[in-house]
């Protein structure tokens, strides 16, 4: 499998020439001179990010996962603060910050980068910070059939930072809880204390 950083969206990489030409546009549209030097690779070097942070369409998420292990640990392991950086749905903006995972296995237990690329692959594209949550803990229960799982995200949103109602250092907490976790508040005590500490 591709590393991390090898994942590309082929997508935006077989419309890189009308993508560059619309972004051009843009520059044109929001009063731009697109003929000055700062700006003459801008949009091809837009067109190349794009492919890298809209990777996550060109990856099965449950395939990221996918390397699993038989074992026979049935406590608590964490992942925690796996950084991402993503794109609101709303306005295109990024938001970015830490994903904390945490499991029971039950028999089966993942390569720990695997947590990581499936980060990679749900954040990797345009999001809302609830769907990221809930599909990390929804895929987790589906490859791994754990006891339980419990994700915390935490995110700082650049379309609530640098416009609109413009309150930097706000930050918005997230979580995904499933199977044990659920009744057991012991166990999400333990989870949340160990991703503070
Ligand atoms: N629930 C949720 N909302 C988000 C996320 N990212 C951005 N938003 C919100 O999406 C909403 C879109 O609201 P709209 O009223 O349609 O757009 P808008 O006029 O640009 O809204 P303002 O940001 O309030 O100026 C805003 O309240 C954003 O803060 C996210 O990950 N989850
Ligand atoms: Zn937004």
């Amino acid at each position: 499998m591709a590393g991390v950083k090898d994942y590309v969206n082929t997508e935006v990489g077989n419309n890189r020439e009308q993508i560059e030409h619309h972004v051009a546009q843009i520059l044109r549209l929001i009063g731009e001179d697109t003929e000055r030097e700062g700006l003459l690779e801008t949009p091809a070097r837009v067109t190349r990010m794009y492919e890298e942070i809209f990777a996550g369409y060109e990856v099965d998420p449950r395939e990221a996962l996918g390397v699993t292990f038989d074992e026979n640990h049935e406590e608590l392991v964490i992942v925690k603060d796996i950084v991402y950086y993503s794109q609101c749905e709303h306005h295109m903006a990024p938001f970015f910050g830490k994903v904390h995972i945490g499991y029971i296995p039950s028999g089966k237990i993942a390569g720990l980068s695997k947590f990581a690329r499936l980060v990679e692959a749900v954040t990797r594209k345009l999001q809302v910070q609830e769907r990221i949550t809930s599909q990390i803990a929804d895929i987790m229960v589906e490859v791994l059939n754990p006891h339980g799982v419990m994700v915390v995200v935490e995110g700082e949103h650049l379309c609530m930072c640098a416009r609109g109602v413009k309150k930097p250092g706000s930050k918005t907490v997230t979580s995904g809880v499933r199977g044990i976790f659920r009744e057991d508040s012991a166990s999400r005590a333990e989870f949340l204390s160990l991703i503070k500490s």
